[in-house]
């Protein structure tokens, strides 16, 4: 399920430019005939597909857009000036609605895609058109169509790459301030973010990636205490993890209590997110009591088993800026070893007995052997793990399990191997079709 980034803007077309009321003046001709021009159009307002775009966050501070009027007609038979229509860029995948009338206008699916979504007005006629025999010389002229006005729901599904996890109150939206264009709201109380905030990080060599705000965790969330379970499902489609742990001892909690209870709501949720690649972020380190409490927690940490790999631990403050650049270019680092999630078509085949396809990185926590009758045979801890904890009745389980193998490098490996589409995989006591 991904975020749904969503805005309301204001668009208005420009109006058309009136028609002109005038004479032709010329020497030695008395009362000329109509000379009034037409005016010019206005101009409209034009969506656009811009792929450099990921999400709708530039419209929090821009809202209103207004494309010229065309110009009023002039004397001696000259039309007023067309104007040019503005182009308001948006991110491929943007839905777009009329806000009054519910009416679906369009999808801008792809780079290059457009769509007229207010029309600038007609110009107005002059009173050239308005000559007849009995009204040689007309007063009369047309005023410029006005645009067309509308507020628009713009809409937008975003795939965070990287989720901020944590208690409440332990500066995640103080983070995605400074490392991003976004303003979160921040507070001192709890529960400040009460819908995740999404921005967009962007690094000096050009590299990017969706961070997202999201209201922080408390016990028994994946119950669905607090504001828990929504957000939790937002966490399973982000790749990091950056999980921030206040070090400043203000609130009488203790670090590394905080990290296992967190680690213990992801885990009542989805065992699986805790093989998922986090950063532990000791936040806050501005304050005066937090490089103590940090040591404590680093020599915790060191015993913790939780988690199946130990994360590596980064200080930092929003505050003082400390940290914040060796953060992003870490997880930067982290995203680009971590797969994208499979999209739809990419699902699976059957429910049964099927092996998925996926593209991987490559890791080597498995092992892979091949039988006298040309099985393949995966074996490993962490792999059979997984397959008990799958339930091959729920499309939903043999997801989590093949975005598993996926991020294992299953399937890498085994066409690295020379594995061809048809042959058989075993794992544990299933055997399935490898699927290439
Ligand atoms: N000294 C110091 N204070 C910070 C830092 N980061 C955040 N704060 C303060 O901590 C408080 C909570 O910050 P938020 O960013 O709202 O915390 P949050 O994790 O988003 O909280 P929720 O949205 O309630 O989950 C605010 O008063 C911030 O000013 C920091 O690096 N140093
Ligand atoms: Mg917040």
């Amino acid at each position: 399920m991904a975020f749904v980034d969503q805005v309301k803007i204001n668009i208005k077309a420009g109006n058309g430019g009136n028609g002109m009321v005038a004479f032709r003046r010329e020497k030695y001709v008395p009362n000329g005939g109509p000379a009034g021009g037409d005016g010019g159009k206005g101009g409209s307002v034009i969506l656009k597909v811009d792929e450099g775009l990921r999400t709708l966050m530039d419209f929090r501070y821009h809202r209103h857009f207004k494309a010229k009027n065309g110009g009023n007609g002039m004397i001696k038979g000259m039309y007023g000036r067309g104007a040019e229509n503005l182009y308001v860029s948006v991110p491929e995948g943007t839905t777009v609605s009329d806000e009054t009338t519910g009416e679906v206008l369009g999808d801008l699916l792809h780079e290059g895609d457009e769509l007229v979504v207010a029309k600038g007005g007609r110009g107005g006629r002059g009173n050239i058109h308005f000559a007849s025999p009995k009204n040689p010389a007309p007063e009369i002229a047309e005023n410029g169509e006005p645009g067309v006005e509308k507020v628009l729901k713009l809409e937008l599904k975003v795939l965070a790459d990287v989720g901020l996890v944590g208690f409440p109150s332990v500066g995640k939206s103080t983070l995605l301030a400074a490392v991003t264009s976004a303003k979160p709201k921040v507070a001192a109380y709890h529960f400040t973010t009460l819908v995740p905030n999404l921005g967009m990080v962007r690094l000096d060599d050009g590299r990017d990636f969706v961070m997202a705000d999201l209201p922080g965790l408390i016990e028994g969330a994946s119950q669905g205490v607090g504001l828990g379970i929504q957000f939790l499902r937002h966490v399973e489609r982000t790749r990091v993890l950056l999980h921030l742990i206040d070090m400043s001892g203000f609130d009488g909690r203790d670090a590394y209590d905080d990290f296992i209870k967190i680690n213990q709501e992801l885990k009542q949720y989805d065992e699986s997110l805790l093989d998922r690649s986090q950063i532990v972020v000791a936040s806050k380190m501005d304050l005066p009591t937090a490089a103590e409490n940090l040591q404590t927690f680093k020599k915790k940490m060191k015993k913790q088993q939780i988690l199946t790999v130990q994360p590596e631990i980064l200080e930092i403050s929003s505050v003082t800026r400390q940290g914040l650049q060796e953060l992003l270019i870490k997880t930067v680092t982290l995203l680009d070893k971590t797969p994208v999630f499979p999209t739809l078509a990419q699902r699976v085949q059957t429910t049964e007995g099927k092996m998925y396809q996926f593209d991987g990185d490559k890791q080597s926590d498995f092992e892979i052997t091949r039988e006298p009758d040309a099985t393949w045979v995966l074996s490993g801890d962490k792999l059979e793990r997984l397959f008990k904890m799958t339930n091959f009745e729920h499309e939903e389980s043999i997801m989590r399990f093949a975005r598993q193998l996926r991020g294992m490098g299953v399937d890498d490996a085994l066409r690295a191997r020379g594995a061809k589409a048809g042959d058989h995989v075993r794992i544990g006591k299933f055997t399935f079709e490898f699927v290439d």
